[in-house]
Formats: structure tokens, C-alpha cells, sequence
């Protein structure tokens, strides 16, 4: 049963198209990530489902209500956790997750047990009487972590939660999804990092310029790549040429599929192989035409593997290429409005 539905979503803000027919569906009980890298339109697909965000076009639901038409219900099931949260500087932790919760509508007594739990489950006694304003990125995100979760929502949303964050705090957060998941909460993540979908998610999706390219459980998405991966140098610092000549060669060996240059690491090639016999005769073909290994390395596909073979593309390749495209300073003034 899928507890998320969103079918042929369309959002484009002037020009830029955000969306561009996105499919989606998450099943109930389930922990599902989003991957992707930044610009790929994870945040504009999360603020849609939250109801703060109207599509242009599409159908999105929430535990079987359309989302579009019944906003409150739909806000009363979820809980958000945003990217970027202006906190109150002034007020105490406490103070802000006991107006959050009068904001929901709490009974007083559920209130201020929701919140002592929360405060000891994210272990958050030592510093959550003091100013907000002096908290680290690590304190503020569990802080919006309880807001988020105060009423005990059915699904949880979270836009990148552990990005920039402390290692102390991304594993309280990565603990306290787990036991959520565990507890049947339905949980949608969007990451760009992909440890962190791979150690969380039930199942995912990848998502590029708009659009979901390739999804399923991440084992799944692994093994359907079939072979090894490898990652090979012709020497410590190739350009653009040698590592296109290198690629032409290496394409016609039997055995081998997926052949990418990788522009970001030194021009090394990623390819994968089917046997480790391709492996042994490797130097042979590269022999051939005046080629030798200066470095090889050989491992079980990772979710970089999948993300290069959806996309044609590394994870760090796409940011880099999406990063040069974006105007942040209006977006920003934008979403402010
Ligand atoms: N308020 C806005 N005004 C103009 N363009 C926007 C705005 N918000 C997002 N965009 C553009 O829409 C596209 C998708 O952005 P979105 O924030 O949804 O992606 P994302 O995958 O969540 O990335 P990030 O993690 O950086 O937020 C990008 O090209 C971005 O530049």
C-alpha cells in the first residue's frame, strides 16, 4: 500500500523548470529516499506534498487524500522538517518546541510529556534551556527534528537533515529515523549524500533535472548493475583527450559496459566489468595502444555506480555542473516572499 502518490507533477518557476513530470510512490511504513544533486528539484517536491507549494500540474496524495484539495488534513498527518529554518534567537529550545506545540493544538499534559521525550531521545538536555540563538547547526536541526515532531505525525518529512552536520548529530538523527521507521512512521528524506541513503532508505529514487530516473530498493539498484566496478588511471594526472582515447579502447573489451570518464578525480575511467578475467587482461588492451595502468582499483557497485549509470554522470560531476547554472541570491529572495 503506498502511503505517498504523486503522478506527472509539473513546477517551473519562470523559466526554470523544477519539476518536469515526476512520478512517485511510497509505501506506507517505509523509510524512502530522495537522491539527488542539488538543483534536481527534491525540495520543490518535498514543499508540494507539505501543501506549502502548489504544483502547476498533477496529482499528489497523502494517505489517500488529495493533497491539493485537503490541506489541512494533510498538514495535521505530516510533519517537515525543512532545509534551512529560521530559528527564534531569543527564545529557549523548550520555549520553542512549547509553542510549537500550542500551535498544534497540543492537550498541555501530552505536550510536555512529547517534549521531555523528545529532549531525552535526542539527547538534547545539556543546552535545550538556552537561547536558540546560540545553538550550532547540529543542536538547531534537532531541535526542528522535535518540532516536527512533536504531534507524533504518520509521516515524517525531511528536506537533506544531516547536510553540514557534526557527526555526534547525524547519528542521533540516522538513530532516531531508524527507530521511527521501526515504529511504522512512514519517512521521506531527500539527500544529496549517498551514504546516507544507503544506510537509511528501504527504498529510493533518484531524481534528475525533475524527474525520478531510476528507482527500487538500494540492494536492488546495486545488483541490477550486474558486474564490478572499476576504477582505473593511465597515469596520475590524464586530461581530457587521453581519457576519451582511453575510453574508445576500453568500450570494445568484452565484458565491459558502462565506460565513464570521471572528470572530477584526475580523468579516471569507471566502467564495470562482468568477470575478474576482464581484469587480468587489461593491461594487454591498454598495452596495445601504448597505454599502462598507473592505478586500478577494483570493488562491489556502490550507489555512485547506480547514479553514474541512471545518469551518465558522477553525483559530485552533476553538483558541480548544476552549481554553475544556479543564481542563489534570487532564489533566495524569491522564496522569501
Ligand atoms: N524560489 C525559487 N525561485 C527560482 N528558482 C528556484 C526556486 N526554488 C528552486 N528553484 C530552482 O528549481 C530547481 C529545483 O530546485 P530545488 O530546490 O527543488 O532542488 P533540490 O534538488 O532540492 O536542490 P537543493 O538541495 O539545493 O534545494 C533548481 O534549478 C533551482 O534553481
Amino acid at each position: 500500500m503506498f502511503f505517498i502518490k504523486l503522478r506527472d507533477l509539473f513546477k517551473s518557476y519562470g523559466p526554470v523548470m523544477a519539476l518536469n513530470g515526476l512520478n512517485l510512490e511510497v509505501p506506507k511504513g517505509s523509510l524512502y529516499g530522495l537522491l539527488g544533486p542539488n538543483g534536481a528539484g527534491k525540495s520543490t517536491a518535498l514543499r508540494i506534498i507539505c501543501t506549502l507549494l502548489s504544483p502547476d500540474s498533477g496529482h499528489v496524495e497523502v494517505g489517500g487524500h488529495n493533497v491539493l484539495f485537503e490541506e489541512k488534513e494533510t498538514r495535521r498527518r505530516l510533519g517537515y522538517v525543512a532545509q534551512d529554518v529560521a530559528i527564534d534567537k531569543i527564545l529557549t529550545g523548550r520555549e520553542l518546541l512549547e509553542l510549537q506545540g500550542d500551535l498544534y493544538h497540543l492537550d498541555k499534559k501530552y505536550k510536555r510529556r512529547r517534549i521531555e521525550e523528545l529532549i531525552e531521545r535526542l539527547d538534547m538536555h545539556e543546552w535545550i534551556d538556552r537561547r536558540c540563538g546560540s545553538f550550532s547547526g547540529g543542536m538547531k536541526r534537532r531541535l526542528d527534528l522535535s518540532s516536527g515532531l512533536l504531534h507524533e505525525p504518520e509521516l515524517l518529512i525531511l528536506d537533506e537533515p544531516t547536510v553540514g552536520l557534526d557527526i555526534e548529530s547525524r547519528s542521533v538523527i540516522w538513530g532516531l529515523l531508524k527507530e521511527l521507521r521501526n515504529k511504522e512512521t512512514t519517512i521521506l528524506l531527500s539527500s544529496h549524500y549517498l551514504e546516507e541513503v544507503d544506510e537509511l532508505a528501504d527504498e529510493m529514487a533518484i531524481i534528475d533535472k525533475g524527474k525520478v530516473i531510476a528507482s527500487g530498493k538500494p540492494d536492488d539498484l546495486k545488483k541490477e548493475l550486474g558486474g564490478d566496478r572499476v576504477t582505473l588511471r593511465v597515469r596520475e594526472f590524464s586530461d581530457e583527450v587521453e581519457a576519451e582515447s582511453v575510453k574508445k579502447l576500453i568500450k570494445n573489451i568484452n565484458g565491459v559496459s558502462n565506460v565513464v570518464v570521471n572528470q572530477t578525480q584526475g580523468y579516471s575511467l569507471n566502467f564495470l566489468v562482468q568477470s575478474n578475467d576482464v581484469i587480468s587482461n587489461l593491461s594487454g588492451h591498454l598495452s596495445k595502444e601504448n597505454f599502462e595502468v598507473f592505478a586500478l582499483s577494483h570493488s562491489r557497485p556502490s550507489l555512485d555506480d547506480v547514479y553514474l549509470q541512471a545518469t551518465g554522470k558522477t553525483l559530485m560531476d552533476a553538483e558541480l555542473e548544476l552549481a554553475g547554472k544556479r543564481d542563489f541570491k534570487l532564489e533566495n529572495k524569491k522564496s522569501m516572499r
